[in-house]
Order: structure tokens, then C-alpha cells, then sequence
């Protein structure tokens, strides 16, 4: 093996998430598994759980996330990217975001994910390295009254036909995954020009 490679042994890996009902905890956790499967040791953090401070600047790459509800981000990724601004600029990072504009059909809807994504970006005033809008889940069996007319409605305005007897995934695992892989790369290349800055 060629010593001088790049690998991502003894990396360490951030993802910081914020969920709502549990679907960006699968996907933070599926990106956790990308990474410890490259051997990085992996820090998961719920941002609306009580957690230790942390420094993103003393990792190797952070990966931040939450979920669109009323077409917006928790407001605890917001505040952490906010605080954490200027470490955040100092590592390779990925922004993900899950909703169900991003799991729709139509281009149009597509967009829509999109632009929550441009919009929390501008609002948190940070430009992560790479972006991943990804599809939610429909979890009728998880949802109060309220919710659960509210998410008929966001469905038949998408022009979808949800069966709300049952729950669906719209997740695109694969998608999730060259991500996280991606981010990761990026991780890899910046450590090797270490002793100098990042390039
Ligand atoms: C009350 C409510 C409002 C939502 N609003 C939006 C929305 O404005 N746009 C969208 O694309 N998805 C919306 N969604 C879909 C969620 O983004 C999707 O269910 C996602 O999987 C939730 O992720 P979480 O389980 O991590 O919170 C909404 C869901 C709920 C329950």
C-alpha cells in the first residue's frame, strides 16, 4: 500500500442533526455508518438533546442537518451553524436537508427543497462544501390530529395520494450515502496538505 494515500484512519466525523419526527436521525445515522466504515471515530449529536459543548473546528468534517416543517429548518441548526460560524468555514462540511419537496416527482416541487436549502444557507450566512436535499418520510401512524391534517394537505397540494393508513419512506439511501462519501473525500484531501492550510 502506498503510505503516502490518503485514508480516513483516525479522522473524526461530526454530525450534528435536528429532527422532528425521527427521519433525519436515520439519515444522520446512515451517514455516521459511512464514516465509521472508513474508520473515522464519529460523534452524533441531536441538537435539540442536551450534549457537551463542542468545537466543529476540532474535527475533520462536520455534516449538519434537519427536516422542513412549514418551509423551514429547526431553528436549533440555525442557531448551532450561527455560533459555530467561523469553525465551520475552517472544515470540510455537508448541509443536508430532508423534506418532501425533495422526494417529489415534479421538477417544480424539487426546486422547492432547493431553495430551503439556499435560503438557510443565506439566512446562516455559510457555504457548506456540499449540499444534499433529501426525501422525508410520511408517518401517518406517528402524527396527532393536527399534524396529520396538515401533512394530507402538504400531500394533495403536491399533487400526491398518500394512503394515510399507512407510513411511507421516500429516503434515498444511495443518494445519502455518495454524500456522506463526498464530504469525507474532501476530509481526506485537506488532512494530507495539513501542514499547510487548507486548500
Ligand atoms: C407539520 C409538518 C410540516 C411540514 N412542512 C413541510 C414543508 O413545508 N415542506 C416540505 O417539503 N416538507 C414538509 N414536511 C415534511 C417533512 O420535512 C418530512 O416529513 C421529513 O421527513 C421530516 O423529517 P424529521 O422526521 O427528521 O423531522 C412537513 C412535515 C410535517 C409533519
Amino acid at each position: 500500500m502506498d503510505a503516502s494515500a490518503p485514508t480516513t484512519d483516525s479522522r473524526t466525523v461530526l454530525v450534528a442533526y435536528a429532527t422532528s419526527e425521527g427521519q433525519t436521525r436515520a439519515v444522520a445515522e446512515r451517514i455516521a455508518v459511512v464514516a465509521d466504515r472508513r474508520g473515522a471515530e464519529t460523534t452524533l449529536v441531536n441538537l435539540d438533546s442536551p450534549h457537551a459543548e463542542m468545537d466543529p473546528a476540532s474535527f475533520d468534517a462536520v455534516f449538519v442537518g434537519g427536516s422542513v416543517h412549514g418551509g423551514s429548518h429547526q431553528k436549533s441548526v440555525s442557531e448551532f451553524v450561527g455560533n459555530y460560524r467561523a469553525a465551520l468555514r475552517s472544515v470540510p462540511t455537508g448541509f443536508f436537508s430532508v423534506s418532501l419537496s425533495a422526494a417529489s416527482d415534479d421538477p417544480e416541487i424539487r426546486e422547492k427543497a432547493e431553495e430551503y436549502v439556499e435560503r438557510f444557507t443565506a439566512d446562516a450566512r455559510w457555504s457548506p462544501d456540499r449540499t444534499a436535499t433529501v426525501g422525508g418520510a410520511l408517518k401517518y401512524s406517528e402524527y396527532g390530529f393536527l399534524k396529520r391534517f396538515v401533512m394530507r394537505k402538504i400531500v394533495s397540494k403536491m399533487g400526491g395520494d398518500a394512503d394515510p393508513r399507512r407510513d411511507y419512506e421516500y429516503t434515498d439511501w444511495a443518494t445519502v450515502e455518495r454524500f456522506a462519501e463526498e464530504v469525507l473525500d474532501l476530509a481526506a484531501v485537506s488532512s494530507v496538505s495539513r501542514t499547510g492550510a487548507r486548500e
